[in-house]
């Protein structure tokens, strides 16, 4: 087994020349942040592995480092970050996103990027009916006052939300998290649309029977609750404002698993306060956590949560191989399937 670097302790450092890996942060930093224990002994089995806080001490090493991984959009991977890696290959991203990686930047160092793509697509759609839900049956309200955070007096007021069995869902991004999302929403009945770059005739003939809307104007009146399952990219940053809460029904809820940007925070607001649509939920803000002292976290009528759609113990474990994998084709030559190509 190679030597495992812990920052302070070079006498560790590993005489057998094979390629390293570079973390970004480890457990041992912090066991509450970045990648398991799990992840680091997979990546010994093949690599030996450099961490950020001892990149100084380590120069014979960091010349040896092929492969960088990125924790994700909470830590931005940056070209200053990987300049003592001279021979550097890769970039690659624990999740689906991209978005936080300057991949032109890179490619012009002729440093590949890649993503981790399906593995946490299951957790993400989960997670996205579970806003849904929660938003619709009013849980956040309620969970407080039943369990003694909020005064009981209201204990037994109607607590009415709204249907979401045979009620309509718009998805936005019709890649593998939308396609799931929307099998999740046929098992309550609902009426599914679409919007996708490409149309996605599977999805149409499917028994998911999905509708597609070539704009967003065709969608949005036809919900109830719209979804975004989009990647963040030049297109769709910003593709949520005032003109799309104006042609959503006033009675609907915006539920965004995707990346804060897509939606301007500011023309959300004034949807929410003024009644413009009903609610939001949203697992992505930017930026995140948003600042105590935001405008969106005043309003009644929205959840926010951590951007912890993909955080569950199983999809966090089979996240890991394919990330190993992903170096080991580019130290083996072999072809990428999941490049990030712009
Ligand atoms: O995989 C990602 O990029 C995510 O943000 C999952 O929530």
């Amino acid at each position: 087994m190679a030597a495992l670097i812990t920052g302070e302790d070079n006498s560790k450092v590993p005489t057998k020349q094979r390629p390293a890996v570079y973390i970004q942060r480890s457990r041992a930093d912090d066991p509450e942040y970045g990648f398991p224990d799990e992840f680091i002994e997979l990546c010994e089995e093949h690599f030996d592995v450099l961490y950020e806080k001892n990149i100084t001490g380590n120069p014979e090493l960091g010349k040896r480092v092929v492969g960088a991984y990125n924790r994700g959009p909470s830590m931005p991977i940056t070209i200053d970050e990987l300049w003592k890696f001279p021979n550097l290959k890769i970039v690659v991203c624990s999740g689906i996103g991209w978005d936080h990686i300057d991949v032109r930047g890179l490619n012009a160092h002729g440093i590949k990027v890649a993503n981790n793509p399906g593995v946490s697509s299951n957790a993400v759609a989960d997670f996205g009916i579970t806003l849904m839900l929660a938003s619709a049956r009013r849980l956040l309200e309620g969970v407080p006052v039943a369990m003694g955070s909020k005064p009981c007096q209201k204990f037994n007021v109607n607590w009415l939300g709204n249907d979401v069995s045979f009620t309509s869902l718009g998805i936005v991004g019709m890649g593998d998290i939308g396609s799931k999302v929307a099998k999740r929403a046929k098992a309550f009945d609902m009426e599914i649309y679409y919007h996708n770059r490409n149309r996605k005739p599977e999805e149409e003939e499917s028994s998911v029977g999905a509708t597609y809307c070539p704009t967003l104007a065709d969608l949005l009146p036809r919900c109830d609750y719209v979804m975004i399952t989009c990647p963040l990219t030049s297109e769709t940053e910003g593709m949520f404002g005032e003109n799309e809460f104006k042609l959503m029904k006033p009675s609907a809820t915006l539920v965004n698993v995707a990346r804060g940007e897509i939606i301007d925070q500011g023309a959300l607001y004034t949807a929410l306060k003024n009644k413009i649509i009903k609610a939001a939920a949203l697992d992505v803000t930017y930026p995140e956590p948003l600042p105590r002292d935001h405008s969106l976290l005043t309003l009644p009528n929205i959840i926010i949560a951590p951007h912890m759609a993909s955080a569950t113990a199983e999809t966090r474990k089979r996240m890991l191989p394919p990330l190993v994998e992903t170096v080991l084709a580019v130290v083996e030559g072999r072809p990428l399937t999941n490049e990030v190509i712009l």
